[in-house]
């Protein structure tokens, strides 16, 4: 496909994130320049804010692009050549419950985990797959670029639903930890510069390898850093930096060290606390004050409030956006697949042997090199009997989940929320699963 330029459509064009991603494509321009850019959503009061601040932005600093925001999918769609989707079926509101709903179970609540997270996939698989279709017609050349949540069973329905799609789904979860494992090892080049090999599904993962760019294993230093601190040592200690994260982050990274600890031979994705140690998270929430409200009353205040500030002004000089460094990943996907630089990353994909000891039509999150005809997998070879329990046991969850969706089976998504790790029993199952179709009435489709 490779262009002189691209046009690409944010789809969620009223996220927290959509400001930080497209300041990020503006300073990327060099080396993937777009001309185009058009904002997505099915919330025009939530998007207008963050469409009309940005709109002033790009006046501002690149007054050549093109730039529109619209919730009409075929002004949308048409003539683009990426879909960067991050939509959030359901809002803030809708994910505060997915995480009290569960806790007033004594079930732990979280937003792509557990109860919450399986909430959240009933919700978002109609929503990701408009969008795919959306695309499909109208620029059936273009790519889709999905980071909506909760990944691994958005990419499990895609699979079932669309398996022919041009959709390819990533997370920023390894990406970050990565980041970490530079910092704490100071790897010259950081992350970009490791090798590294993982398997898992998503949120659901372990590093086995990892690699500095002369080739020296950076295992026993990661370790080291790990039975102290977990992925703490990691977070770089610049001036500003540390008060952008959370206390609930905080927690996370620091309690990587007891999930470490449980297979001391691989380097854990941070979300396995939630699996590992469900009663300890349980423990530790605020049954009245989750990390929705903690989201709600910092980032989104936040970026909204910079967006309104923006439009009263009439200005962005002094608004405090700023360009997401962290999202430049997904400049290197569009890069990979547009001029076929055949980069790894690390992507949620039909296993096919990737994990040979493990089903086939799992959706894996595992290294892929990405180029103009798509990707290609590494093999990670045969997974260890812990994990290979765990996967066994957290695939049927997804893929259940994903089948209740089709079929509108009661029965399935009961089954899905018993097998959970983070689920003490069918009846307590039962509970949250009433509790949570009384609360996603018009989201969720009708179940039997
Ligand atoms: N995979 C990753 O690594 C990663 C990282 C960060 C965030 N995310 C995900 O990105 C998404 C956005 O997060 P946020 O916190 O900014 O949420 P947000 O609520 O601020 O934004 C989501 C936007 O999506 C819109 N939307 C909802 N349903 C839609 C639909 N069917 N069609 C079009 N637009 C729709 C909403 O109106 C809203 O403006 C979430 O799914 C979140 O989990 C993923
Ligand atoms: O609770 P939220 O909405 O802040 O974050 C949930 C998302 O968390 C992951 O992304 C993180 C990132 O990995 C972390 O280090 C932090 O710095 O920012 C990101 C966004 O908050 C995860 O990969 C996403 O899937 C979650 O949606
Ligand atoms: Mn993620």
């Amino acid at each position: 496909m490779s262009k002189k330029s691209y046009a690409v459509t944010i789809a969620g064009g009223g996220s927290t994130f959509t400001p930080g991603i497209a300041l990020m494509l503006l300073e990327e321009h060099d080396r993937f320049p777009v001309d185009k850019v058009v904002f997505y959503d099915n919330n025009a009061e939530r998007q207008e804010t963050v469409a009309k601040a940005c709109e002033i932005y790009f006046r501002e600093h690149a007054p050549e692009l093109d730039f529109s925001y619209t919730t009409d999918p075929v002004e949308a769609f048409t003539g683009i050549d990426f879909v960067l989707a991050h939509i959030r079926v359901g809002l803030y509101a809708m994910r505060e419950l997915d995480e009290k709903i569960p806790l007033k179970h004594g079930v732990l609540g979280q937003e792509t985990c557990g109860a919450g997270g399986i909430a959240y996939g009933m919700r978002s698989i109609g929503g990701v797959i408009e969008i795919l279709d959306y695309m499909e017609k109208y620029s059936p050349n273009a790519w889709m670029l999905n980071y909506s949540n909760p990944a691994a069973i958005v990419a499990e329905a895609c699979r079932v639903l669309r398996p022919h799609s041009r959709i390819i789904n990533i997370c920023d979860m390894p990406i970050d930890l990565m980041d970490k494992m530079a910092t704490m090892c100071h790897v010259k080049g950081g992350r970009r510069s490791l090798q590294y090999s993982y398997y898992g599904l998503n949120h659901f993962g372990w590093f086995t390898k990892v690699y500095d760019s002369e080739g020296n294993d950076l295992m026993p230093e990661i370790k080291r850093h790990m039975a102290k601190n977990g992925y703490l040592d990691g977070i770089e200690h610049e001036e500003g930096r540390e008060q952008h994260i959370d206390e609930s982050w905080i927690y996370t990274f620091g309690k990587a060290k007891d999930v470490w600890a449980v297979d001391p031979e691989t380097i854990p994705n941070t979300y396995l606390k939630y699996y590992l140690f469900p009663d300890y998270v349980v423990e530790t929430s605020n049954p009245n004050y989750t990390r929705a409200n903690e989201v709600m009353d910092g980032r989104e205040k936040r970026v909204f409030g910079a967006c309104r500030d923006i439009i009263a002004k009439g200005t962005s000089e002094g608004c405090g956006f700023e360009a997401d460094a962290h999202a430049t990943y997904i400049v290197d996907l569009a890069c990979a697949l547009a001029e076929n630089t055949k980069e790894r990353f690390l992507l949620i994909v039909p296993n096919d042997g990737a994990v040979s000891n493990f089903d086939e039509t799992a959706m894996v999150e595992v290294p892929c090199i990405v180029g103009a005809n798509g990707y290609e997998k590494i093999c990670q070879g045969k997974v260890p009997q812990f994990q290979k329990g765990m996967l066994e046991q957290q695939v049927s969850v997804e893929k259940l989940v994903v089948q209740a969706w089709v079929e509108g089976s009661y029965q399935k998504l009961w089954q899905a929320l018993t097998l959970s790790a983070t689920i003490p029993s069918a009846q307590v199952a039962k509970e949250v699963l009433d509790d949570l179709i009384e609360a996603n009435k018009g989201y969720w489709p009708e179940l039997k």
